[in-house]
Parts: structure tokens; C-alpha cells; sequence
């Protein structure tokens, strides 16, 4: 069996070994030519899946994203050619929850906002979006979710609709990139929704770019709207409008999702649907190939209290303020989106850390974010 992976599939080398030939390649190289034989092909989002890439191939049985989206696989064409659409559904939903968990703590500082006053409004309350609301309970922070798919497939919570979460003092965005229908979520923000956004609200997309229409969001900054926005995605990733970037609050490059953990659990899905496929014991884990983070235990600064000492603990960890300020001081120089994300120093997530909270009697609330006991 011949299996094809993305170079950027951590421990993909280790997870295939055993189960065939393996070959890795470069997005920037992959073509028709090269996957002809591929059994089983594994990408990430930045390899286009379609007909171009396997109308040549007469052999593959298995294709499979180890992302969250699948906005790059066309489904039409992998159905027509028999093919499942694999991906690794929740691998990052955790790496996302805590970016955006830095981004709140940042601009709460920044707008001088008690983080317990506000109201999020969750858009998509799938697994980043759950992940999301856990961690905000955690925090004593009120949210409300939209999610008209899972309101219309009965899910139990409480769901509002679009028009409460335009109220919310903070917009997060968790939804899949779908074009057209019931459910569109493309320009889901158009010129419209952007207007009805106030400058005392904060909008954070992390999921795609396209779902924010990013010309009308120039347009409204350049007519001298001074709107709060935490953008990871953008239109037209990686030649993005590099125009919008300086108004941008907190600017990165889609690696919302990169921790070391959600990339290597991505990996891991699609070797256990590999292997179950394919008739192979699924025998290895991701643990046999974490490393230990360096270090393992933070004491907490009980110097600090309250939303102070929260933030502290979760900017030690993973600070959006670094990677926006290396964004926008690059992002003009060419090919820089697509080096951030190759090179990105992949931060590791709270369920990596133990937490030393000593006297600290808000210690329960720093469990529940997700950090360990010490
Ligand atoms: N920036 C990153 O690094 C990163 C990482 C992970 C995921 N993502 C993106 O975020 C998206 C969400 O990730 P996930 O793992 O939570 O996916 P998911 O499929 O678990 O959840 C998405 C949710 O959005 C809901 N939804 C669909 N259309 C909607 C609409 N019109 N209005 C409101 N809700 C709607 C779905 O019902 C679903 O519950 C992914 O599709 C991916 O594109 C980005
Ligand atoms: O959909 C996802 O899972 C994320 O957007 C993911 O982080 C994309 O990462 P990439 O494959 O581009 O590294």
C-alpha cells in the first residue's frame, strides 16, 4: 500500500510506519504526477484535493484531512469517485478555545474591560465552539450560542438566534465555510452586519476568512469606523489584503488551531481511520510521542487577583500578542503568511500543564479552564 502525507503532518513518519510505503511531499510540489499511485493520501488545508489532483490516479481508496475544515476537499468529486471525506473533526478545537481565551484577555486589558460584565456570542457551537463555552463557564463569563443546524437537529441547549448575538459584547466565530443554502456561512458578516457592529463590541474570527467579507470590513475602516476585530483567517489565504492588517487589533496567520497537540492528534484520527479501513491494529498513541513541555508546572503570581491573575496564567502559556506583532510587522514581505504557519513555534495546550495554585482559592476555576493539578 502506498500512502502519501503532507510534510506538515506531525508524526505522520511515526504513525505509517509498518502500514506501507510511505512517500512525503510539499504542497507547493504536490501534483497530479506524483500521487498517481497513492493508495491513501493525507493532506492538511493548504493541498487542494479535486479532480485535477486524482483524475490521474486509478488506485486511491482513502483520502483524509488531518484539519478541522474541509473547505479544500471537493466532495462532490471524492463522491463521485467513491471516496469518503476523512478529516480529524475536533482535533484543534481545544488549540482554538485557548486562542481565543488570550485574545479576550488582551483586549479586556486593552478596552479596560471586566471580562464577567460581558456577554459572548458564539457562532457555531460545534467543537471549537463547545470547547469555547466550557472554558468561558470555567471563567464565569455569560455566553449565548448560535447554531441554527444543531437548533434544527435538536441538540438540547439553548440556542438564540443572529440577531441576540449582534447584542453581545463579544463575536466569536466557529463556523465551517459553506457556500450557498440554508446554512451559508460565506460573508456570513457582509456589509450589512459589519454597519450593525458598534465600536464597543469585539468580533473574533478564527474559523475562515470568507466568512467575513473583508473588502466591506476595509471599507468601513477606511470610511473611519474604529471597530474592534481579532482576525486568525483571512480572504484569499495566503495572498491576503495586506491593506486591512494595521487595522487589525490582534492579526495572525490561521494558527489558531496549531498547538502541538491539535496538530498531532489530527495525525493520530486519520491513522486510526487508516488502520480501521485497512483491517490494521490501531496500536499507537499519541502519547508515545508527545514531548514533556519545558516546563511542566507554573506557579501562579499570587501577587496578582482576579481577572489579573487569570490573564497572567493564560498569557504565560500562549500570549496572541507576539504572534500578531511578528504578523504585522512581516506580513508585507512576499510569501511571509505561508513562512509564519511553516515555522510557527507550536504552543502547547493548558491539559499540558500543571498549575501550582498554592493558597489561591479560585483554584477550582483553573482546573476547569483545563491546566492540571499539581
Ligand atoms: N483557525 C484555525 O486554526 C481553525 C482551527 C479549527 C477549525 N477552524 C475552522 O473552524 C470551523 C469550526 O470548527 P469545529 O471543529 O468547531 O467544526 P464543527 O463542525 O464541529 O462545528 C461547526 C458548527 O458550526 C455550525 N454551523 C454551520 N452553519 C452554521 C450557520 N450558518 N450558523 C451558525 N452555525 C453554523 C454547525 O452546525 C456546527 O455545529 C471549521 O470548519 C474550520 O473551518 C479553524
Ligand atoms: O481547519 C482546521 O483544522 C484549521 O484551520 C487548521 O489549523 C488548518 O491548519 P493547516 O492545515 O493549514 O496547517
Amino acid at each position: 500500500m502506498k500512502i502519501y502525507y503532507e510534510d506538515s503532518l506531525p508524526y505522520a513518519a511515526e504513525f505509517f510506519a509498518g502500514l506501507g510505503d510511505s512517500q512525503v511531499f510539499s504542497h507547493k510540489d504536490v501534483n497530479a504526477e506524483l500521487v498517481a499511485d497513492a493508495d491513501v493520501l493525507l493532506v492538511r488545508s493548504t493541498t487542494k484535493v479535486n479532480a485535477a489532483l486524482l483524475d490521474a490516479n486509478k488506485a486511491i481508496k482513502y483520502v483524509g484531512t488531518a484539519t478541522a475544515g474541509t473547505n479544500h476537499l471537493d466532495k462532490a468529486y471524492l463522491q463521485s469517485r467513491g471516496l469518503a471525506v476523512h478529516s480529524a473533526a475536533g482535533c484543534n478545537a481545544v488549540a482554538v478555545a485557548e486562542y481565543v481565551l488570550s485574545a479576550l484577555f488582551v483586549m479586556a486589558e486593552k478596552l479596560d474591560w471586566q471580562l464577567t460584565d460581558k456577554t459572548v456570542g458564539i457562532v457555531g457551537a460545534g467543537h471549537v465552539g463547545t470547547r469555547l463555552s466550557e472554558k468561558l463557564t470555567a471563567l464565569g463569563i455569560q455566553y449565548y450560542l448560535c447554531d441554527p443546524p444543531l437548533a434544527d437537529a435538536g441538540d438540547s441547549r439553548d440556542f438564540v438566534t443572529m440577531d441576540t448575538i449582534m447584542q453581545c459584547d463579544i463575536i466569536s466565530l466557529h463556523v465551517p465555510l459553506i457556500e450557498g443554502g440554508k446554512y451559508n456561512t460565506e460573508h456570513m458578516f457582509d456589509t450589512s452586519r459589519i454597519a450593525q457592529l458598534r465600536e464597543d463590541q469585539l468580533l473574533i474570527n478564527a474559523c475562515r476568512g470568507e466568512v467575513i467579507d473583508n473588502k466591506a470590513l476595509l471599507a468601513s475602516f477606511v470610511a473611519g469606523r474604529k471597530l474592534n476585530i481579532v482576525l486568525d483567517v483571512w480572504e484569499n489565504e495566503p495572498d491576503i489584503d495586506q491593506a486591512l492588517v494595521p487595522y487589525i487589533a490582534l492579526a495572525t496567520a490561521h494558527i489558531a488551531g496549531h498547538t502541538v497537540e491539535g496538530k498531532a492528534r489530527g495525525t493520530e484520527m486519520l491513522y486510526q481511520q487508516v488502520c480501521e479501513q485497512f483491517g490494521f491494529d490501531a496500536t499507537k498513541k499519541l502519547s508515545d510521542y508527545l514531548p514533556s513541555p519545558q516546563p511542566n508546572c507554573i506557579n501562579l503570581d499570587e501577587t496578582l487577583e482576579g481577572q489579573a491573575l487569570l490573564s497572567a496564567l493564560v498569557l504565560s502559556v500562549y500570549d496572541i500578542r507576539m504572534d500578531s506583532a511578528q504578523f504585522k510587522s512581516t506580513i508585507a514581505q512576499p510569501d511571509q503568511f505561508r513562512y509564519i504557519r511553516k515555522n510557527y513555534s507550536i504552543r502547547r495546550e493548558f491539559a499540558a500543564l500543571s498549575v501550582n495554585t498554592g493558597n489561591y482559592p479560585g483554584s477550582e476555576a483553573i482546573y476547569a479552564l483545563g491546566f492540571n493539578r499539581k
